[in-house]
């Protein structure tokens, strides 16, 4: 388990750190050493010639940004303080008389303040504890209009350490120094559009500690780089073959939805899976042939709507010879008897789209009830809502584990950050992606990525919530490298496919 990957609510964070000072490290040492991380962090950032507003808060987060005053006036920088507040925190208090006595201008009124070309946040950090209001929220409000870079310590004040909300008002910050570790609200879809790019400043926080708060295995953690190369067990072994690399059948397409199955297939492709069969309605067969020539087209009997009637595989096969299905996108809801027929097979399989659309017609829980196999279902916010109609998805973490819970399968919540839930309640959350991947049919390559590394993987040790968070980096990663080269308008579903591999080689 590495840092990167571990996330904390504002009471564990609480706990964490009670037991460092237990263990005899001082207050005033801790705060010191973390403020002057990220004043060497400012110092590589902020040009020399600019000036700094530090705002101040009570606490200690106040206290962080008041070090990180001193050591900006110690480096030349020309600094000013803002400081409302009529009680402060001991330590914080020392730290501005501190500050005073070195002759930093310190203002109590906002409109004394002289403009600067960016801004410390250190109003709140994990301390905050209730709505901003009156006076404080104002300055917050006048703050975030003054349009000038803010660096937010710990957390931008005002957002809700655990859930991400915002608690009346909130910093708009351009930056966000996570201190030691993620904060839960930190990676949570409402919170986004006020973090600006965020960082762990890492202070050493013994992992000792950590476990005996968090326990061995976190609740809820953060999708990194690590997470997936151990997952895709790369590199390969030089003795490996195609028998080896796993077998995935998709089921997917229609006539009116030929398109879904191709990126599907692509998505497959990028995988790296080693046999791929694809069964789509036999008109659309030569389609998929042309676009992948590797790949085991299965032309099944299709309904007068164009859907697949019958799964009608090849002579001594059947659903048992593949590792793993993906059924669902480009299906339409005419192919409910094959989504009942591959939900009672045994082997395992993620439902998305029109797959998930059919189990909700189904009745969600009753039908997975009655599968012992792995299942992955990977909805966004409707599907998500028409299979689970009585969970509040505004919590995305308790409401894909709340879903993988009572369905007993891993739950993938797509949206600006997925999370992801296995039944125990362990959570993922993916803590990158890009708004360009929010286009038709990337989804249908992630559900083809998936199936692949799922396929690949399935028969060695993983953990199946691994597999689908090292799809879910890997498929966000491919749409970021993507709109990095071409713009966030220029990352349709087809291309995304392209860039899927250039992300494991730029590893
Ligand atoms: N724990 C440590 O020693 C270290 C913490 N780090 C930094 O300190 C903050 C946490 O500090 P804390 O003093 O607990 O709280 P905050 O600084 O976040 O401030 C909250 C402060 O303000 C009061 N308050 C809460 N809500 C409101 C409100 N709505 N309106 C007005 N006032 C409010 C509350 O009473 C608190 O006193 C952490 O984020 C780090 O930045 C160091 O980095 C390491 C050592
Ligand atoms: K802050």
């Amino acid at each position: 388990m590495i840092k990167e990957q571990i996330v904390v609510t504002s009471a564990q964070m609480r706990d964490i750190e009670g037991r460092i000072f237990a263990g005899g490290m001082p207050v005033a040492a801790l705060m010191e050493k973390v403020a002057g991380l990220i004043s060497n962090r400012l110092k590589s950032i902020i040009p020399k010639d600019r000036t700094i507003g530090i705002l101040v808060g009570p606490g200690h987060n106040g206290g962080d940004a008041l070090v990180v005053a001193r050591e900006l006036h110690f480096q030349g920088y020309q600094v000013w303080i803002y400081q409302p507040f009529p009680k402060l925190k001991e330590l914080t208090s020392q730290h501005l008389q501190y500050a005073q006595s070195l002759g930093i201008p310190c203002y109590q009124e906002l409109a004394e303040l002289p403009s600067c070309d960016f801004l410390i946040d250190g109003l709140f950090g994990f301390g905050l504890e209730r709505e901003i209001t009156g006076n404080i929220a104002a300055t917050i409000n006048h703050f975030n209009d003054w349009n000038c870079q803010i660096f937010s310590i710990d957390l931008p004040s005002g957002l809700h350490t655990d859930t991400g909300e915002v608690l009346g008002t909130a910093i708009r910050a351009t930056h966000t120094f996570c201190l030691g570790l993620w904060k839960q609200g930190l990676l949570q879809e409402q919170a986004l559009e006020y973090i600006g790019k965020a960082e762990l400043i890492d202070f050493d926080i013994p992992l000792a500690d950590i476990h005996v708060i968090l326990g061995e295995v976190p609740k809820i953690k953060r999708i990194t780089k690590t997470t997936v190369f151990n997952t895709l067990s790369l590199p390969l072994p030089p003795t490996t073959h195609k028998y080896k690399s796993g077998h995935l059948l998709l089921i997917c397409g229609s006539k009116r939805y030929a398109g879904g199955a191709i990126l599907t297939g692509l998505g497959a492709r990028a995988s790296g899976v080693g046999m791929l069969s694809i069964a789509v309605p036999e008109s659309i067969k030569p389609l998929l042939v042309s676009h992948l020539p590797e790949a085991l087209i299965i032309g099944c009997p299709e309904t007068e709507t164009g859907a697949i009637s019958d799964l009608q595989l090849p002579p001594k096969t059947d659903l048992s010879s593949f590792s793993a299905i993906a059924c669902g996108p480009g299906l339409t809801t005419d192919a409910t008897p094959i989504v009942e027929q591959v939900i009672n097979s045994e082997v395992p399989l993620i439902l998305d789209a029109d797959g998930l659309n059919i189990l909700a017609q189904l009745g969600t829980i009753p039908t997975l009830r009655k599968r012992q196999n792995t299942t992955i279902l990977t909805p966004h916010t409707g599907e998500f809502h028409r299979l689970f109609p009585d969970i509040n998805y505004q919590d995305r973490v308790k409401a894909v584990q709340t879903a993988a819970l009572q369905t007993g399968a891993v739950v993938l919540l797509k949206g600006a950050r997925i999370a992801i839930s296995n039944p125990e309640g362990v959570v993922w959350i993916n803590p990158e992606s890009t708004p360009a991947l929010a286009r038709g049919g990337s989804g249908d390559v992630l559900t083809g990525l998936m199936g692949g590394i799922l396929a690949r993987v399935v028969n060695k040790q993983v953990n199946i919530e691994d597999v689908v968070a090292a799809a879910s980096w890997w498929h966000s990663q491919g749409g970021i490298l993507a709109a990095k080269e071409r713009t966030e308008l220029g990352v349709d579903a087809f291309t995304l496919t392209q860039y899927l591999m250039r992300v494991l080689v730029d590893m």
